[in-house]
């Protein structure tokens, strides 16, 4: 491979050569095999030798872009794209790297990225995994019980450390997770990371803790008519319910996670204001909750209007106490995340291969993916302890049960490039 490159380099070096075609043809390919992911460092190839040196010499060849037009060939796009950032010595090894699919966590990139825009961002993220709740609360076939814990087992192994288990609803308006008591048994032994339950009354919050939980997470929204259908009850009926569950937990010492549906947009409402988001953070925060969610329940979100629902939150609980949970309907949920870090909210909740979808919200679908999050997150340096290959298994394993495939963009790209998804 070394070699090859090197001969590469050479034959641009004689300009001459480029005006012939079939040279440039060897080139272009050439290259765009290499950019397809060919490298061998164990063969010895330095990347930030040749490469960055090259790239500089394909941008300054006119020839050679009109090759790229001519043949249409994707990999060389992708080395001249690179190439037009300012500074492209430092900046073209780290590219190759994240162009090689490793996702993992790579510091390099970080500092040398450190512009303003990524400066905001927090060191570490913390995921909240919420496939075995969310992801499953809608799936029509009743899933075996030891199916759901296994599936936990293998998300605690990939490195989440909170791993909301189940709902201690009704099981006439939940049937999937009628098994929550028996879920919530088979984990106790589970050490490495903390499992959440849901609980809308004072009933389901005692079931819960006589079942073992340790955290509970009560679920009010920002609209009047979706708190009546999720939960049969107006938002301050419900608020107080939620109070009741907070001053029961506190005498227990039970942290109480507390999640706001349809901060953005309503299945019923359409538009909800910012104000109305707000107005519920700061009672879930009056009452003690220890971290409040942010769900755009049906993914309709754009950073258009989750900026401005984020800024009116902000201004009465502190951003520490902040996660955000983003559905993926219309595919702006990274977006949304990514605009969240940079205003400075550090926990994020996602479901591993996308799972999701509320019972109550016909038509949203799942949850983004934990895999498409931790890969993003891997590549802008973001420090999860996630790892991602073993959340890739735990994807395949609820996938493989469901009879579908996994709603991850990563986790589908990675798994198709296996000789790149092996060094994960
Ligand atoms: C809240 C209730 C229970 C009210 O339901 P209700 O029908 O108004 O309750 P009720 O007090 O009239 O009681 C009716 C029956 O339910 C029983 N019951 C009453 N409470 C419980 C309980 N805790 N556990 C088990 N059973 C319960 C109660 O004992 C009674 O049983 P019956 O006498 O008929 O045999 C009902 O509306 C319910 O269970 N809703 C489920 C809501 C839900 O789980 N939605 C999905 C989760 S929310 C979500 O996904 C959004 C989120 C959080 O992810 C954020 C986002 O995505 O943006």
């Amino acid at each position: 491979m070394f070699s090859k490159m090197g001969m590469l380099h050479k034959m641009m070096q004689k300009e001459s050569l480029l005006d012939h075609q079939s040279a440039l043809m060897q080139l272009v390919t050439g290259f765009s095999r290499y950019g397809g992911g060919t490298i061998d460092r164990a063969n010895g190839v330095e990347e930030s030798l040749d490469l960055s040196q090259i790239c500089k010499e394909i941008t300054k060849t006119r020839e050679l872009g009109n090759a790229f037009d001519k043949y249409n060939i994707k990999g060389f796009s992708q080395f001249l794209n690179w190439t037009s950032r300012p500074n492209d010595t430092l900046y073209a090894p780290c590219y190759l790297v994240n162009r090689h699919f490793t996702s993992d966590r790579n510091d390099g990139c970080r500092k040398k990225f450190s512009s303003k825009l990524l400066k905001t961002i927090p060191d570490f993220v913390k995921i909240v995994e919420v496939g075995p709740r969310d992801g499953l609360q809608n799936e029509k076939s009743i899933i075996p019980t030891d199916v759901k814990v296994e599936f936990i087992k293998l998300l605690v192994s990939a490195g989440l450390s909170v791993v909301e288990a189940t709902s201690f609803v009704s099981p006439k308006w939940v049937p999937q997770l009628a098994d929550a008591k028996d879920v919530l048994a088979a984990i106790q032994n589970v050490e490495g990371a903390s499992f959440p339950v849901l609980t809308p009354n004072l009933k389901g919050f005692e079931a819960a803790i006589a079942a073992g939980a340790k955290e509970v997470a009560v679920f009010p929204a920002a609209s009047e008519s979706f708190s009546k259908a999720n939960l049969n009850c107006g938002i301050e009926d419900n608020l107080s319910r939620c109070r009741d569950i907070a001053l029961a937990s506190r005498d227990l010492s039970i942290p109480v996670r507390g999640y706001i549906s349809c901060v953005v947009g309503c299945p019923l409402e359409g538009y909800v204001a910012p104000a109305k988001a707000a107005y519920v953070a700061k009672s879930l925060y009056e009452m003690g909750c220890s971290e409040i969610s942010l769900g755009d329940t049906i993914g309709v979100g754009t950073p258009g209007s989750v900026i401005p629902m984020l800024e009116a939150v902000l201004d009465v609980v502190p951003v520490d106490k902040l996660a955000v949970h983003f559905h993926d309907t219309y595919g702006q949920a990274l977006s949304n995340i990514l605009i969240s870090l940079q205003m400075g909210i550090s926990t994020v909740d996602s479901s591993v291969s996308g799972l999701g979808g509320c019972p109550y919200a016909k038509g949203a679908t799942g949850n983004v993916a934990t895999e498409d999050v931790v890969y993003m997150l891997n590549g802008i340096g973001v420090k999860t302890n996630v790892d991602l290959r073993k959340l890739m298994l735990a994807g395949d394993f609820i996938c493989k049960h469901l009879g579908r495939s996994s709603g991850s963009k990563s986790a589908t790209a990675l798994s198709k490039v296996t000789a790149h998804a092996s060094k994960l």
